[in-house]
């Protein structure tokens, strides 16, 4: 794949060993359409923070690329792209609040949810290894998981009209596997996800995120 001695390069270019500046690092996870671009674009002008995702700008432009390949390879993508973002945070939270939409808690949560059949109960156990975020890997102060029922994800997903990926299709056809990804999300550790309830307007669902956020991160105004 020629494309991954580039992403390789972009990797290259950033610190191996990023460390959170002194102001709080915000992660935004859920399944496609819960609501998270909304969110984060209101919670960044609110905190006057910088909007980061994963992965990042600088291999988005490869990110199809990798989407087409074997379900090990298209996860090493994300995996990286999350060390990228990683270097990123490190950066911009040494001046400011850092909202990141999408970090490791979706990597980990899809790649489970894809290796594993069937009902949730089949998932790896509760504290397994797994659900842990890894120890070299920058950790968000705090993360916000976004829930919806299927049926209002489905009507959002309708309504915004755009070309569904593959993924999306699957996860509307298959209902296991959407019980997967969202029970993997409910079982991660280190930072453990702070659920959300993201079927109210987009005005209640950001004043709760604002409120969680300023409990948790008191440095924030
Ligand atoms: N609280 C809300 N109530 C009603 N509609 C909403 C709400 N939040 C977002 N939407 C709408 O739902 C759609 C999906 O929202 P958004 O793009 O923010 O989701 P997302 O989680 O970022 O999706 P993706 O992961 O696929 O990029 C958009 O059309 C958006 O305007
Ligand atoms: N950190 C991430 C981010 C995304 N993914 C994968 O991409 C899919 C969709 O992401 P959207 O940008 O369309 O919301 C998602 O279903 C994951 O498979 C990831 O693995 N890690």
């Amino acid at each position: 794949i020629p494309e991954a001695n580039e992403v390789l390069q972009e990797a290259d270019h950033c610190s191996r060993t990023s460390r959170k500046g002194k102001f709080p690092v915000i992660g935004i996870e859920g399944l496609d359409a819960t609501g998270k671009s909304t969110l984060t674009e209101s919670l960044r002008e609110s905190f006057k923070a910088v909007l980061l995702k994963s992965p990042p700008d600088c291999i988005g432009r490869y990110r199809k690329r990798f989407d087409t390949e074997p379900p090990l390879i298209r996860r090493a993508f994300y995996a990286l792209g999350n060390y990228i973002t990683a270097s990123f945070i490190a950066n911009k939270s040494a001046t400011s609040p850092v909202i990141v939409d999408r970090y490791w808690h979706s990597t980990a949560a899809y790649a489970i949810a894809t290796e594993v059949s069937g009902k949730a109960e089949n998932l790896p156990p509760p504290h397994h290894e797994l659900y842990q975020w890894p120890l070299d890997l920058l950790q968000p102060d705090l993360v916000l998981l976004l829930t919806l029922s299927p049926e209002e994800r489905i009507r959002r997903i309708e309504g915004r009209g755009e070309q569904k990926t593959k993924e999306e299709m699957e996860l509307e056809a298959n209902c296991l596997f959407r019980q997967r990804v969202e029970e993997t999300y409910k079982r991660m550790e280190n930072p453990a996800c702070v659920l959300v309830d993201a079927s109210a307007s987009k005005e209640e669902v950001f004043k709760n995120a604002h409120l969680l956020i300023k409990r948790y991160c008191n440095t924030l105004s």
